[in-house]
């Protein structure tokens, strides 16, 4: 690393810097099978079982407002996250560790509302939080949280894995966590102006719950099991299905070909969508924190998928030489790029 050149973090982005860090720091250990660049790292813990870890950082004014954010829904979130991360290995989360930087705002009745989200969510996931770290702070709320699982070595499902001419699967539907915040946002922004007001919630109710409670789509990777389906590839959607997929094509050297009308919206997503007059497209390709599983199979598994509820195919693996390029409706074939969510990028 060059110390006597000043680069801006805005220059590179958080990806950016990520590869930086991935470069500087190779494992050193061959328990490492995975280390910086997948949703989580893959170590070697006995012949066959291959251990997950993970972390999720929170900090309030970036991922979250407590303005509108219950802190129950906050503490379900930040463990749904972080075992939305071994899911997206195809792995089981077992442990979490949860660290909390606190100011004297926050009564001890607060505390518990949070750790009473994240109890609830370590139920639905069955997993055990096992240990922290408690520190003040001057900069409003942070939660970190630090996931362990594992899995069986032939399971475990990489970014790296895409094979030209597989399929591109997604779960459930996108865009709707981010017209809930756009929906949260207007409506603080009325009680602002006028605190009388009553927010009007009652029929954006599905887009509200996928933003403040998202859920991790455990359910599907125990239907792959059932179905004798293990993904090439697989990735978690935090930051948009866009940049997501761009992942996945750059680490598994290939392109993409996805088409507009197979990405699956919520009808309530595009209403809101529109009313707020964004493109509902752009809201599916970038709005971020759906944590749905973006995933590529084998052709020859189509059947397997075909009639799943919660499975669309959106697309296929194509050559890297082909790019990623999405067919919009009108029949254009357009590059796909990366506007969703980047830290630090303006
Ligand atoms: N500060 C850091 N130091 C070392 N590795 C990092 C750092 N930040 C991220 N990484 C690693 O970079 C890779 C990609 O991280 P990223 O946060 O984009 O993935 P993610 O956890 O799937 O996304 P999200 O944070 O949106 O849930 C992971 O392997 C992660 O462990
Ligand atoms: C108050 C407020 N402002 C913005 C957002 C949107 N947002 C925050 S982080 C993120 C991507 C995932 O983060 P990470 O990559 O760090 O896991 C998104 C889409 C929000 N939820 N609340
Ligand atoms: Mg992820």
């Amino acid at each position: 690393m060059d110390s006597s050149k000043r680069t801006e973090l805005s220059e590179i982005g958080e990806f950016g810097l990520i590869d930086r860090l991935k470069e500087f720091l190779p494992a050193k250990s061959d328990k490492v099978i995975k280390s910086i660049g997948d949703d989580a790292a893959v170590i070697r813990t006995d012949e066959n079982v291959f251990q997950f870890i993970s972390t999720d950082l929170l900090m309030e004014g970036v991922h979250f407002d407590l303005a509108y954010t219950p802190l129950k829904h906050l503490g379900y979130k930040s463990v749904a996250v972080n075992v939305s991360d071994i899911a997206a290995m195809n792995g089981t989360a077992s442990h979490i560790v949860v660290g909390i930087a606190l100011s004297n705002r926050f009564s001890v009745e607060a505390i518990e509302e949070l750790y009473t989200g994240m109890k609830l969510a370590c139920d639905a996931y069955s997993i055990d939080l096992v240990g922290g770290d408690t520190t003040s702070s001057r900069s409003g709320l942070g939660i970190s949280v630090t996931v362990v699982g594992e899995g069986r070595e032939e399971e475990v499902a990489y970014r790296s894995g895409a094979q030209v001419n597989d399929l591109i699967c997604v779960t459930g539907d996108l865009g709707a966590a981010f017209m809930g915040l756009q929906v949260l946002e207007r409506e603080k922004q009325v009680y602002l102006a006028n605190p009388e007001m009553q927010p009007e919630l009652l029929d954006k109710e599905y887009i509200v719950q996928r933003q403040l409670r998202p859920e991790a789509r455990v359910d599907v990777i125990k239907s792959f099991k059932t179905l004798g389906l293990k993904p090439n590839a697989m990735i978690d959607v935090s930051d948009g299905l866009a940049s997501e997929l761009l992942h996945i094509c750059k680490e598994s050297n290939v392109g993409a070909y996805i088409y507009e009308d197979k990405l699956p919206i919520d009808p309530m997503t595009f209403d809101t969508a529109r009313e707020f007059e964004l493109d509902p497209l752009t809201i599916m390709l970038n709005g971020g924190e759906d944590y749905e599983l973006l995933f590529t199979i084998p052709q020859a598994d189509y059947e397997k998928v075909r009639n799943h509820p919660d499975i669309s195919v959106i697309g296929y693996i194509k050559s890297a030489d082909e790019g990623v390029n999405i067919y919009t409706k009108g029949d254009h074939l357009v590059p796909v790029t990366a506007q969703g969510w980047n830290h630090f990028k303006a």
